[in-house]
């Protein structure tokens, strides 16, 4: 198993297993996801969700770079970035509030996983970035779609894609990405997270999160996410790109 999936006092976690490779995403962890999301769709007793990584190093790397080497073209890319754009959209659905727990890293495509949650409560020791730019392509799993879509300012959301920086966690909220920065263990902040909001009846939050979803329906969220999985596939089979994944792959 590529992931830890518990369930306790009505709170659901999907905890990516991979610290040694950074909890990259490989096609093991998209098909456990997606398990995953099919037993929170049909469980009405989970009142919360939380995405996180194992090992205090990493919440998630990204793509699997080595993984995904073997895809070279626009054609063969699509599949694979459609597919996890599809996941995060029915991860962001889901009909309980979703919150990354950003205990570390997180870069490129684990940027867009905690985009597609409703909250990021993010390590003090944590940075992350959209750093796609850096490997000549664009996020490629919607996640500049649900920065648009959630973020206030337009031109941030520009700066944060196109500049593909690493940021720490206090400029992370500052840009208005992280909802709250904790210090220490992760559970900890979880826990001081939620402690207010678990007073609150949890129809209550399914009721605003049925709100937020009527939203993004009507913003044709979805196929935005897969457009944006199609323009990134575009950029895929580029040269620069392959060279760019190369470099890293052979630690160049
Ligand atoms: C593909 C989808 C696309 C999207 O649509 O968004 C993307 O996600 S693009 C972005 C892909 N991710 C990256 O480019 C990040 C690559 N990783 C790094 O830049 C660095 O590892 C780090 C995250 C900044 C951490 O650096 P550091 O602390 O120095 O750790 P190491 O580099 O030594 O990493 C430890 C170990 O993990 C392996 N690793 C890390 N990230 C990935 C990855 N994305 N895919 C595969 N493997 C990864 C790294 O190779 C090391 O392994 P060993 O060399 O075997 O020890």
């Amino acid at each position: 198993m590529v992931s830890i999936q518990t369930v306790e006092n009505g709170i659901a976690m999907f905890q990516i297993n991979r610290p040694e490779k950074m909890n990259a995403i490989n096609f093991a962890v998209m098909n456990e996801l997606d398990a995953f999301l099919n037993t929170i769709e049909a469980n009405e007793q989970i009142n919360y969700v939380v995405i996180t990584g194992s090992g205090d190093r990493a919440f998630c790397a990204g793509g699997d770079l080595a993984a995904f080497h073997q895809i070279q073209t626009a054609k063969e890319a699509y599949p694979m970035l459609s597919r996890m754009a599809g996941l995060l959209y029915r991860l962001a659905s889901l009909p309980v509030p979703v919150i990354a727990l950003v205990n570390g890293t997180a870069v490129g495509g684990g940027c867009e996983i905690a985009s597609a949650c409703d909250y990021r409560i993010v390590s003090a020791k944590a940075k992350a970035g959209f750093i796609q730019g850096t490997l000549a392509i664009t996020t490629g799993w919607g996640g500049a779609t649900q920065l648009f879509e959630k973020l206030q300012r337009p031109d941030k959301v520009m700066q944060l894609l196109s500049e593909a920086k690493i940021h720490t966690a206090n400029e992370l909220l500052q840009i208005g990405w992280a909802s709250a920065v904790y210090e220490g263990d992760s559970k900890k902040g979880l826990a001081k997270f939620l402690e207010h909001m678990m007073t609150i009846h949890p129809n209550v939050h399914k009721t605003y999160k049925k709100l937020a979803i009527a939203n993004w329906e009507r913003a044709d969220v979805e196929n935005r996410m897969l457009h944006e999985a199609q323009e990134c596939a575009r950029l895929w089979e580029s040269d620069a790109h392959h060279e760019a994944v190369n470099r890293f792959i052979n630690k160049l």
